[in-house]
């Protein structure tokens, strides 16, 4: 019998047609959208008079533009009018089209990667879609998930169809026993800086073996995020027992005898055990350290107990890169990792915001201060329900007992689109996704890392192994 990975499955039980050219037309059974990347796609329906296909398909959210401060003033307390334009249009255009919307002071809002899940509304065997390259983070949960463009926005509300290309299939396999402080964060980054970040271009990436088997789907989940970042445009993590109980109990999961026939289904949402892949990699988890990007791609990554490359050491087509990057990023040659002086730590984004990772944080924190070096660290949850679980577990007082900001959810300082932004030449300890050159404000200046790593930060001042702590 033929061996199907798990892409393949959820390619083949979601394929409408072939199309000329190469090109082949998949149903699309979730699309989500944001504040950004949908206002055109809208006023090119409404333009062409063309009606939305299935309304209570999609869900929308503000997430980007949000503040993470007085929110109770709604959209009136966004400050910015850009910001606030783009969170009102999708307030008009959801009201127009029906398409369901979870509106800014409603207690469910939050950055669209965490609130899928959470709500349910990502389920097994989903194709799902967004206009955001993170959306594979819902690959987590056996899913096929891709970010996709403003036109390829228009024509799914349109049609609830996506004309897609079928990618290879990349298998990464995670063997061995993480140590106590290292995290799915450091499996992911270590891996990018392996494969690089272009490395995975034109793949969609399994995750499996034992390491993978053992971490929650939250953790998967911030694997699955990461994957864009190494170039590839969707993350898979097989269908288990763990996915199952997660799902279980969430507000858009089924439940009675829809239940048990949709996990008799789930069940074989994985790849078959001879399924071949395009490429196979493999990695030994038991013998990572924590890992912290020191430059300005997520690729530029060590070990903590590391030191910034030497550009005169490396390959003579890659040193005008290094220079520019350490540069950049206020570095010199060589330097150590561990000891550098941090002066904000943000907590937060789709890949390290929900509860899991703020459980760990105050096991950390709990009883301590921030060092007196630290201008400002701000911890925010993924949604506004991770927030209110956060409080009720006491977390949010042992946040703001060490000195940290407790903020209401949004993308927050994972990118300059709302008031949290760098200033100039400030140094963060960031567990988001991305340190381009201005990504969290001009001029500012992101190592990329874990939860508790972000944690150690902000106690210690400096870049510090948390496995010391
Ligand atoms: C603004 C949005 C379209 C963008 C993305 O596609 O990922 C953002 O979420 C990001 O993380 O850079
Ligand atoms: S948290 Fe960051 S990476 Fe995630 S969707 Fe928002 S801006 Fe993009």
């Amino acid at each position: 019998m033929t061996q199907h990975t798990l892409y393949d499955k959820l390619w083949d039980r979601h394929l409408v047609d072939t199309l000329p050219g190469g090109e082949s037309l998949l149903y699309i059974d979730r699309h989500l959208i944001h504040e950004v990347s949908s206002p055109q796609a809208f006023a090119a329906l409404r333009e062409k008079r063309r009606p939305v296909w299935r309304a209570d398909a999609n869900l929308a959210v503000p997430d980007h533009a949000v503040p993470t401060r007085n929110r109770d003033l709604g959209v009136a307390g966004i400050r910015d009018g850009l910001a606030r334009q783009q969170v009102r249009r999708l307030q008009d255009n959801c009201r127009e089209t029906r398409i369901p919307l979870i509106d800014l002071t409603d207690q469910r809002q939050g950055i669209v990667h965490v609130i899928g899940p959470e709500q349910g509304l990502t389920l097994p065997g989903m194709t799902l879609v967004c206009g955001d390259s993170h959306t594979s983070t819902h690959g987590a949960l056996a899913t096929l998930s891709m970010g996709i463009g403003t036109s390829e926005v228009e024509h799914v509300l349109a049609t609830q169809t996506l004309r897609a290309r079928k990618l290879k299939t990349l298998r990464v396999r995670f063997h061995g026993e993480l140590d106590e402080g290292v995290t799915a964060k450091d499996m992911v980054l270590a891996m990018i800086g392996r494969l690089g970040t272009a490395g995975a271009t034109g793949f969609a990436i399994e995750y499996a073996g034992p390491t993978v088997a053992g971490l929650s789907v939250e953790a998967r989940m911030t694997l699955c995020n990461m994957s864009i970042e190494a170039g590839a445009r969707a993350g898979l993590v097989g269908y288990d027992g763990v996915t199952e109980d997660y799902v279980r109990g969430r507000p858009g999961a089924p439940d009675g005898a829809d239940w048990e026939a949709a996990v008799t289904h789930w069940r074989g949402l994985v790849s078959d055990p001879d399924a071949r892949f395009d490429r196979d990699e493999v990695f030994d988890a038991g013998a990572l350290a924590p890992q912290v990007t020191w430059g300005t791609s997520p690729e530029m990554v060590a070990p903590v107990t590391g030191q910034v490359p030497v550009p005169d050491e490396a390959p003579p087509g890659q040193r005008d890169d290094l220079r520019r990057a350490l540069a950049y990023m206020g570095l010199t040659a060589g330097q150590a990792l561990e000891g550098l002086p941090i002066d904000r730590v943000f907590i937060g984004s789709c890949t390290n915001a929900r509860i899991e990772d703020l459980r760990q944080v105050a096991s950390l924190v709990r009883g301590h201060r921030l060092s007196p070096r630290i201008r400002q660290a701000i911890i925010v949850p993924g949604s506004g329900l991770v927030r209110l679980q956060a409080e009720r577990e006491g977390l949010a007082d042992i946040f703001e007992c060490a000195g940290f900001e407790w903020r209401a959810a949004g993308c927050s300082m994972c990118l300059g689109m709302n008031d949290d932004r760098l200033a100039p030449g400030e140094r963060c300890a960031s567990t988001s996704n991305r340190n381009f050159e201005g990504r969290q404000g001009k001029g500012g200046r992101t190592h990329l890392m874990s939860p508790v790593m972000a944690a150690a930060a902000a106690l210690t001042g400096v870049i510090t192994d948390v496995r010391g702590l």
